[in-house]
């Protein structure tokens, strides 16, 4: 890796944008994968630690950009992401490959669609497409430092993605809000797989290639959360009507791993002269109010106040400490409502806008969830109402709901500790399974375990 690191500084060097601090260094390590570290003197506030030129990064504009290079044979004069031109050859299968993308496919894609398909023709089918060893992607320092796919076992929604996978058991485990976010991963995967696995049959076809699509999914999965966990927010205007477009991968920011701590660490900006539309500008990250000055200090970022369900999902790590994280505990009290109330109550908070999403976390029951409760506890929808609009406090329906809320604690803590306990056993039977993803849920648990101590001091 250390070599693979250099290689990619080399490749960003030949660009005159480029820019790094010598003051740190990418370092490997078993809990979070590479890092970035403080070697030497002090990083102070404001002061650059990377600034990656648009040319170097991956998005929508600089893949339509390469892509169009290849379909009209023309590369734009002194664009130093052009550099390569003379290194690739008339019988180059790009040409072929690329051909097939009219403009308007092209333009309907998603960020995240043309990406994935890009991704893979440039890192995974180019050598079995090309005879010659020598041809080979502009990216590739950049994809040679990427993760493995045993690197992002740790994922749940790749552990229902793979059909064989022995992972699939810890999904029972999961506590309901990372389901949740599972199977909306899922569904937006296969979302986009329905859509690129169509030009992948073209290709094979094109290039004689025997792999199975099978195959090529696992591949399409490598990449997919590649992006997922590497991407970082930023304008992409010709995509604009879709949120989930704008962002830019590049390189070196995306070693920066992730804090809780917000607006304390390190903060990315993106500069770009007015007139020029059609990319995203240089990437430019510095340090934060936090200065790093012990060597070894491993300089972060904060991702987003992301709770370790979201975390373990999106990038597959979790927090032993996360002031972000909270309880989904939606499942139980519909489940209440409706045998309490029926779907005559259920309609009432479907009409009120208080239907589903109950959350707990440190400090509160969210102010739906006690919404709900007070309306199983009571069924007086009158003085509901009056509690939704805020003539009536919460403090008006404690004595009434106490000992449901106490009830409702309690189990959840007796849930939680049954699961810790069970993954407990799971780790010492499992083989197949690194002992690091069972950790991960355990960590959820004893998160809600300390949620749920808070309140029931309070009950
Ligand atoms: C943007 S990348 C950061 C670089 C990454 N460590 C690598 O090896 O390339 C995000 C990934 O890093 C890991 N990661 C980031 N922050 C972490 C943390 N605080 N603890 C453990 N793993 C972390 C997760 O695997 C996540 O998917």
């Amino acid at each position: 890796m250390e070599a693979n690191v250099a290689t990619l500084q080399k490749w960003l060097e030949k660009s005159p944008f480029f820019e790094i601090s010598d003051k740190i260094k990418v370092v490997d390590s078993k809990e979070s994968g590479r890092g970035v570290r403080l070697i030497n003197d002090r990083i102070q506030k404001n002061e650059i630690v990377f600034s990656i030129p648009s040319s170097h990064q991956l998005n929508f504009y600089t893949v339509l950009e390469r892509i169009h290079t290849f379909k009209s044979g023309h590369f734009s004069e002194g664009d130093e992401s052009n550099e390569d031109r003379n290194l690739i050859a008339d019988d180059d299968p790009r040409f072929r490959a690329y051909e097939i993308l009219d403009e308007t496919t092209l333009l309907k894609f998603s960020s995240f669609q043309l990406l994935a398909l890009y991704i893979l023709a440039e890192w995974k089918f180019l050598p079995l497409w090309s005879k010659s060893e020598e041809v080979t992607s502009f990216w590739k320092p950049f994809f040679d430092v990427w993760p493995s796919k045993e690197e992002l076992i740790s994922i749940p929604a790749i552990w229902e993605l793979i059909q064989d996978s022995s992972y699939k058991k810890l999904i029972h485990y999961l506590p309901d809000g990372s389901k949740k976010q599972l199977k909306e991963k899922v569904e937006l995967v296969m979302e986009d797989w329905e859509i690129i696995s169509p030009i992948l049959k073209v290709w094979n076809k094109i290039f004689n290639i025997t792999v199975s699509l099978e195959t090529q999914f696992l591949d399409f999965i490598h990449v997919y959360f590649i992006i997922n966990s590497r991407c970082l927010y930023a304008k992409i205007s010709i995509k604009e009507d879709d949120d989930s477009s704008q962002f830019t991968l590049v390189p070196f920011v995306d070693f920066l791993n992730h804090t809780a701590e917000i607006d304390v660490h390190c903060y990315p900006h993106v500069t770009k002269p007015k007139i020029i539309q059609d990319k995203v500008g240089q990437f430019t990250v510095r340090c934060g109010k936090h200065s790093y000055k012990q060597r070894g200090d491993e300089l972060f970022f904060n991702y987003g106040p992301h709770s370790n369900d979201f975390l373990l999902n999106e990038y597959g790590f979790t927090l032993k400490n996360n002031e972000w994280n909270f309880i989904d505990i939606s499942n139980i009290i519909r489940r209440t409502v409706l045998n309490t109330g029926g779907p005559k109550m259920q309609a009432y908070l479907l009409g009120q806008g208080y239907w589903d999403d109950y959350t707990i976390n440190f400090e509160e029951i969210s102010y739906r969830s006690l919404v709900a409760i007070c309306l199983v506890v009571t069924e007086d929808y009158d003085k509901i109402g009056k509690f939704i609009k805020g003539y009536v406090s919460e403090l008006y329906f404690r004595p009434a709901i106490d000992e449901f809320v106490k009830n409702l604690l309690s189990s959840l803590m007796q849930d939680y500790n049954e699961n810790i306990s069970n993954l407990n056993t799971l780790r010492s039977s499992q083989i197949e399974i690194t002992s690091w993803c069972i950790d991960n849920i355990m960590t959820i648990y004893e998160g809600y375990i300390r949620i749920i101590g808070n309140h029931m001091d309070k009950y």
